[in-house]
């Protein structure tokens, strides 16, 4: 559904070169949902630009839903739907009419544009919205309007630009439903970004890691978590001073890699960490240490993501999930 090679955009600032993308390659089959992950200013957007035709690439080539994206971007446009970050509304339209228009636009009748709008409305929990005016809406239900917007027209691959940004934890989970249910029923492929690696784990069939305008990995999240290697194991000791010695017994289990400590808190990895962390409070127990708590978990996409980048997804700028009351009321 989309073939890329060697995808990359330069762009130009003041005499500066950035290359925001820098040769990606991927393939995304038809009816897979894919998420593109990576901190802030990793070149999703871009990439997600070029690939929705609003972007000439400087280099590479791509086949998206079949069409070339350099001699057919028409053929691309007809085909796809596309969400942006910043969304597409016009605030003085009517909500319902501006769905209803936008499915027009592809070709689809009055009657079954209202009802697919309709039924978008009630499931994106816009209801009673439809004569509304986007501009006297939330940011919360703007982006669920863009959303359906860019959905009404059934198109058979859509990409989505962080679309769950700002939307509370119910419209959130109504929007994965959603998601599902479009590749469900009718085989939708979905290629969206997001900062929320608990979305990338529960909605996405694969996912791949961008950074600095290269992707680094790729895999479904189970493989991913897998290839971090062992478990993570953590540590908080009674008193900052015992950390260094709590590393070094940490780091004397049999394939543990070299913890990091922070403060009273030690964390490390190690295959099979069960059998590991009841290693350890032995010989924590046995050098008289005391401790204040201590667990072993599975890798998370975050603990990925750190061994890929360097950095924390979540020490990158993800934005919180906002309650669409507070955005309501910071208006
Ligand atoms: N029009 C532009 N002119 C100059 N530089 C740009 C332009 N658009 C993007 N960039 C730069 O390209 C890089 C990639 O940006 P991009 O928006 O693709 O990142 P991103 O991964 O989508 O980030 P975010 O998560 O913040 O949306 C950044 O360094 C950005 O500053």
């Amino acid at each position: 559904m989309i073939h890329a090679r060697g995808l990359a955009r330069t762009f130009r600032k003041k005499k500066q070169e950035v290359h925001a993308v820098a040769g990606v390659d991927l393939d995304v089959e038809a009816g897979e949902i894919v998420g593109f992950l990576g901190p802030n200013g990793a070149g999703k957007t871009t990439t997600l630009r070029m690939l929705t035709t609003l972007l000439e690439p400087t280099a590479g080539t791509a086949t998206v839903a079949g069409c070339d994206l350099i001699a057919d971007p028409v053929g691309v446009r007809r085909r796809i739907g596309y969400v942006s970050q910043s969304g597409s509304t016009a605030p003085e339209a009517r909500a319902g009419e501006e769905v209803v228009d936008h499915a027009r636009l592809y070709g689809i009748s009055t009657e079954e544009a209202t009802a697919r709008g309709k039924r978008l409305f009630r499931e994106l929990d816009l209801d009673g919205l439809w004569e509304r005016q986007p501009k006297a809406m939330s940011g919360g239900q703007r982006r669920r309007l863009d959303i359906a917007l860019g959905l009404v027209h059934v198109p058979g691959l859509v990409f989505l630009d962080e679309p769950t940004t700002g939307l509370d934890p119910q419209a959130r989970a109504n929007l994965w439903q959603h998601i599902r249910g479009l590749r469900a029923e009718r085989g939708t492929t979905v290629f969206l970004t997001t900062h929320y690696l608990d979305e990338a784990d529960a909605l996405c069939d694969r996912i791949l890691v961008i950074d600095s305008g290269r992707i680094v990995a790729a895999g479904t999240p189970d493989q991913l978590k897998s290839d971090v290697g062992g478990d993570v194991l953590t540590v908080t000791a009674e008193h900052a001073d015992a950390a260094g010695q709590v590393a070094a017994l940490m780091a004397a289990l049999p394939g543990a890699e070299a913890p990091q400590v922070d403060g009273t808190r030690v964390v490390g990895r190690a295959p099979n960490g069960g059998a590991a962390l009841v290693a350890l409070v032995r010989e924590l127990d046995a050098a008289g240490i005391a401790v204040a708590g201590i667990e072993s978990r599975r890798p998370s996409l975050d603990d990925v993501f750190l061994g890929l980048t360097g950095r924390s997804l979540r020490e990158t700028g993800a934005p919180p999930a906002v309650p669409t009351e507070s955005l309501e009321a910071a208006r």
